[in-house]
């Protein structure tokens, strides 16, 4: 693999920016949102299609992967990209985050997490050093530095406590990412709801130099007015001229929000688990499928959608699909979620370019507030 990677930003708007990060596997144009392919797969969803909504990168992680079916064997099989038939950029996670959300037995000690594997109970160790291994044993274009996200609710002083091995594990993640051109590492910030911490962080993560800085430690059940207080301060922290990515987020609203304080990237499971639960995302909000007052409606989830659930099929159908168990269901509403999503990103590109951003968000809120027709 040959070439560079590099952010070029192109318009701002207030906060908002619209820009390309050139990976050797391809462009992303930003604000961008990342389906997320947790196992090597976006769930109900062939590559080929992934991309046909306007993905141009999508996330795996690294905690679901070393488990199974293992980094090693991937490798071995030709890396990730080859082994999930998806030859444009992969981000991956650093795997500490899902380590404290999903594993078992877990032991934190400065070193790194040991833990048991939920799916077998297996003892694994993840350490900065073990998980840019792992990445780079995937073979992932975009690394996530190896963090350590506090549980909610923590105090001040946990917080200060997790942010500050954050940012000793962010430097060992760094020494051991090592020199691989057209790959990059990105830092994560952590701090909490607070300022000052937020700072400190971004500080020693500009210190030690990334390519690209996450703002992690939210999405976390603060809420959105929280995170969008937090959103109003943390981006502008972090140095202008590289992407900022604001991990596991989230609603079309909490997307709206974060571009417009300034976030380059996003990912999310909303699009795709919703849509496998008959949650529709659309112009004018949430649909549920199932709800019994669409099982004789002719029309499609939207009128103004062009995704081939809505070119091709009714809510009586999907209705009938989703009520019945069949696996069409959650194939064509995930179809449609993640065009909806793709869509949404490539509207506030358009305007950012446009420095029109203000009066898109309004016609966003206006169309919501309107509710399903
Ligand atoms: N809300 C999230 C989601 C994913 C995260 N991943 C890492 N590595 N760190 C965080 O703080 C995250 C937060
Ligand atoms: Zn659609």
């Amino acid at each position: 693999m040959t070439g560079r990677f590099s952010f070029t930003l192109n318009a701002t708007d207030g906060q908002a920016r619209t820009g390309v990060i050139q990976t050797p596997r391809g462009d992303v144009r930003t604000p961008a949102f990342m389906p997320v392919g947790t196992a090597a797969t976006v769930k109900a969803m062939l590559p080929g299609s992934v991309r046909e909504t306007g993905a141009d990168i999508l996330l795996g992680n690294t905690y679901h992967l070393m488990l199974r079916p293992g980094a090693e064997r991937i490798d071995r099989l030709g890396g990730l990209h080859k082994f999930m038939n998806w030859d444009r950029p992969i981000l991956t996670d650093s795997g500490g985050f899902q380590v404290m959300s999903l594993a078992s037995l877990r032991k934190l000690t400065e070193d790194g997490v040991t833990f048991s594997s939920h799916i077998d109970g297996s003892k694994h160790f993840l350490s900065p050093e073990t998980s840019m291994e792992i990445q780079r044993l995937l073979g992932s274009d975009i690394v996530m530095a190896f963090d350590e996200c506090p549980a909610l609710p923590a105090s001040e002083e946990d917080v200060a406590k997790s942010m500050q091995l954050s940012m000793r594990w962010a430097q060992r993640s760094r020494d051991a990412f090592g020199d691989r051109p057209g790959h990059a590492l990105f830092g994560i910030m952590q701090g909490g709801v607070t300022p000052e911490l937020r700072e400190e962080s971004a500080k020693a993560l500009t210190a030690i130099g990334f390519e690209g800085y996450a703002v992690g430690g939210l999405a976390v059940g603060e809420g959105q007015e929280a995170m969008f207080g937090v959103l109003d301060y943390a981006p502008g922290f972090l140095p202008q001229d590289k992407p900022r990515y604001l991990m596991g987020v989230g609603k079309p609203d909490d997307i709206v929000g974060a571009v417009q304080r300034g976030i380059d990237m996003m990912d999310c499971v909303l699009p795709s688990r919703s849509g496998r639960t008959g949650q529709a995302w659309t112009r004018r909000g949430q649909v549920n499928i199932k709800n019994a007052r669409h099982a004789d409606d002719p029309r499609p989830v939207d009128e103004a959608c062009t995704c081939p659930a809505c070119r091709g099929y009714s809510r009586a159908y999907l209705h009938h699909v989703f009520r019945s168990g069949e696996m069409i269901s959650g194939m064509l509403l995930t179809w449609h979620n993640l065009h909806y999503y793709q869509e949404l990103m490539e509207g506030m590109r358009q305007a950012i370019a446009m420095g029109r951003l203000d009066s898109f968000v309004a016609e966003f809120h206006a169309e919501r507030a309107q509710g399903d027709i």
